[in-house]
């Protein structure tokens, strides 16, 4: 951890003490540096733009070769060109062609139609001179699906747009302002053959197809990006927003305990607890699940790039899931991070607004979610069925280790006696693993009733995808809840922190449960006692994490420049920052535009009414 002198913004001129109300929260001060080098496992991977991530799944070594350094010295820009006008989602819709001419040995890459425009790639807009576009290829008289080709789009010389090449900018956006997402219409575009990124498939010369992967190996992109977004850049949105919510919430005072007290620090507040503690708890629960998905992930890459996809089913189950879950768990946690601020949340000078509307781009970037749960429900009825294949006939393969829970012994009733019986991680794991397995066979069976009725199986799927999309989010929560317990068990060294981390543990599990206690009261697994005894363990919960709370986000290690917050800096010197920083704001440093045009005109017409 850095020393706090080295950590306060650049350019404060005041004195750089301590305020005295988040200093008495850091007495326990080793064990938050101790927490700190227990996250620094290797989660943060240096992320390499999306195009060179798919360059490195769908080409051939000579093809890496030729085009990774090109990218690592910046002596081209490369964008990863698929989402399209009209498609997004639908990657079998995508219309922009690729078609063999075997005369020349090159592809002609065309936008068809209007809504075959290529739409959202970022760096496109204004800086990219190459683009990985994403294409139908039709080659020996047959389309066979969407492949990959390095485009050049822009002059090297003088970076204007090549012939062919229609381009520009998409417009405002919600946020990322600082990134030019563009569209791109191809106007029958040559590239040679050596331009189709060949991993998985080839053209030959005379335009014979070779497929050397599955039907779904070049989607294997999306699955690398989805992976590295979690831990490189979703998670530490969230994590900064709970530093600064945290922060601010031990020096902002606001009304009082008792009459006879002095006005409370508003983090003493249980609601204020009940806001911020599960955003930091599941903060932990994403870190530890990111490092173990990101294990797996290495595992299996490897493989694929093999030609073994064994693995892959399941990483893509892992990869949307997680995606989908994290992106919108953060998206709301930052959100409630910024509610909790109260209006210095909502102020820019927070740094709260910006994370927030970052973040919710990321429910929708590398595949939208609720598309992304659905894979992981497909998955599930899959894992299901196979369960449930008659004892003598072979399956196709293994369970899943994700799922295995499904052949596990599963519990009628929740055993607990007691509120502390639920701080027990094989208590609550086992009981998310209920839910989880209910959910999964109702849907399942909600499935089979309407396809038995008659019903084919796209309308029967479709008209079953809510009861799906319910057992895939709790299929997810239960990943991060069993994730976050194994990572305490490798945690036995370090009992200090251990602890500490299993009352975030607890909590995220508890929270849950309480969140959705229909779903664990519905077959009355859990009865309305045991639900209680449950929130009486949360409030408990609270009330022991509130000591740890700064530690626990000191323990993130941002630096108050990382953070950009007035709100959030590690001296805690909330009022002096909000009102220095808001000097610098343009409207308080320009002559006011609007006296001469408009207000001074008014006035005196008022005036010479008197
Ligand atoms: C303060 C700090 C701020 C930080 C700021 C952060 C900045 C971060 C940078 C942001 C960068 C953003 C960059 C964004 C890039 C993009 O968005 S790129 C475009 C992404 N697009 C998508 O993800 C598209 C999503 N859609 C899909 O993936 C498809 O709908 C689908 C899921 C592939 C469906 O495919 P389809 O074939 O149409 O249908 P199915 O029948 O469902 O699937 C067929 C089988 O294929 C399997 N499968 C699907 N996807 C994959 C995959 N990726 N990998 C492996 N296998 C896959 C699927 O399971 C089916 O298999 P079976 O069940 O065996 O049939
Ligand atoms: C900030 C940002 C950056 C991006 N960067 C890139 C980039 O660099 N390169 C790139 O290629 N793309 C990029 N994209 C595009 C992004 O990948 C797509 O927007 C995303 O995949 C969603 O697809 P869509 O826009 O077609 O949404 P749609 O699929 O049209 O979603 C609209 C609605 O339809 C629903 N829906 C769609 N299909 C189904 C289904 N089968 N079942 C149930 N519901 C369904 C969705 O759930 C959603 O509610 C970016 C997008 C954003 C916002």
């Amino acid at each position: 951890m850095g020393s706090p002198v080295h950590r306060v913004s650049l350019g404060d001129t005041w004195s750089r003490q301590m305020h005295p109300d988040i200093e008495s929260e850091r007495s326990m001060k080793q064990v938050g540096e101790k927490i700190s080098r227990a996250l620094s496992g290797d989660v943060a991977l240096n992320i390499h733009r999306v195009f060179v991530r798919a360059l490195r799944s769908l080409g051939s070594e000579e093809q890496i070769a030729k085009w990774d350094p090109l990218c690592k010295n910046i002596q081209i820009i490369a964008t990863y060109a698929q989402t399209e006008l009209g498609h997004g989602t639908y990657l079998q819709g995508l219309e922009t062609e690729a078609t063999y001419d075997a005369a020349t040995q090159e592809f002609v890459i065309h936008s068809p139609t209007l809504t075959a425009t290529k739409w959202w790639p970022g760096d496109l807009g204004r800086s990219a001179t190459h683009a990985l576009v994403q294409a139908q290829l039709i080659c020996s008289g047959a389309r066979r699906g969407m492949h990959a080709f390095i485009v050049p789009i822009r002059s090297l010389q003088d970076h204007t747009p090549l012939p062919g090449i229609i381009i520009g900018d998409i417009g405002p956006k919600m946020d990322f302002d600082q990134t030019d997402n563009g569209f791109l219409q191809l106007n029958h575009v040559r590239v040679p053959r050596e331009n189709m990124l060949s991993r998985f498939a080839q053209v030959l010369p005379d335009g014979t197809y070779v497929k050397l992967g599955t039907a779904q190996s070049n989607y294997l992109p999306m699955v690398v990006v989805r992976v590295e977004l979690l831990s490189g850049e979703i998670l530490p949105i969230l994590q900064k927003a709970c530093v600064i919510a945290m922060r601010y919430s031990v020096i902002r005072r606001q009304s009082r305990l008792r009459p006879s007290d002095p006005e409370a620090k508003v983090l003493d507040y249980q609601t204020q607890q009940q806001k911020l503690f599960p955003q930091l708890a599941i903060s932990y629960a994403f870190h530890f699940l990111a490092v173990s998905l990101l294990e797996f992930f290495q595992h299996s890459y490897t493989a694929i790039l093999n030609q073994d996809f064994s693995f892959l089913p399941e990483l893509h189950a892992l990869s949307t899931g997680m995606k989908a879950m994290m992106s919108e768990f953060c998206t709301q946690g930052a959100e409630m991070c910024r509610r909790a601020c109260g209006g210095h949340g909502y102020s820019k000078l927070s740094g709260l607004p910006s994370l927030v509307t970052k973040l919710s781009a990321s429910c929708t970037y590398e595949g939208e979610n609720t598309v992304l749960y659905l894979q992981v429900a497909r998955f599930l009825v899959k894992s299901y069925l196979q369960t449930q294949m008659s004892p003598g006939s072979t399956p196709q393969r293994s369970l899943s280790p994700s799922v295995a829970y499904l052949t596990a012994p599963d519990l009628a009733r929740c055993p607990a006696q007691r509120a502390a019986d639920f701080l027990c991680p094989e208590l609550y794991t086992t009981a998310w693993a209920h839910v989880a397995v209910r959910l999964i066979k109702d849907s399942v069976q909600h499935l089979q009733t309407l396809t038995q009725s008659g019903a084919d199986q796209h309308e029967a799927w479709n008209q079953t995808t809510v009861i799906h999309l319910q057992a895939a989010k709790v299929h997810c929560y239960y990943v991060t809840v069993k994730g976050f317990t194994e990572a305490l068990e490798k945690l036995e060294n370090e009992p200090a922190i251990q602890q500490v981390l299993k009352r975030l543990c607890d909590l995220h599990a508890i929270h849950g449960i309480l969140t959705n206690s229909g779903d664990f009261l519905h077959d009355a697994f859990l009865s309305g006692a045991q639900v209680d005894m449950a929130r009486t363990a949360y409030l408990d919960l609270l009330r022991l994490i509130r000591k740890d709370a700064i530690l626990l986000t000191d323990a993130f290690d941002f630096t108050d420049q990382c953070l950009n917050s007035a709100l959030g800096c590690y001296d805690g010197n909330v009022y002096e920052r909000l009102f220095q920083w808001a000097q610098k704001s343009p409207t308080n440093t320009q002559e006011n535009p609007a006296y001469e045009e408009y207000i001074r005109p008014l006035l005196q017409s008022w005036r010479s009414k008197l």
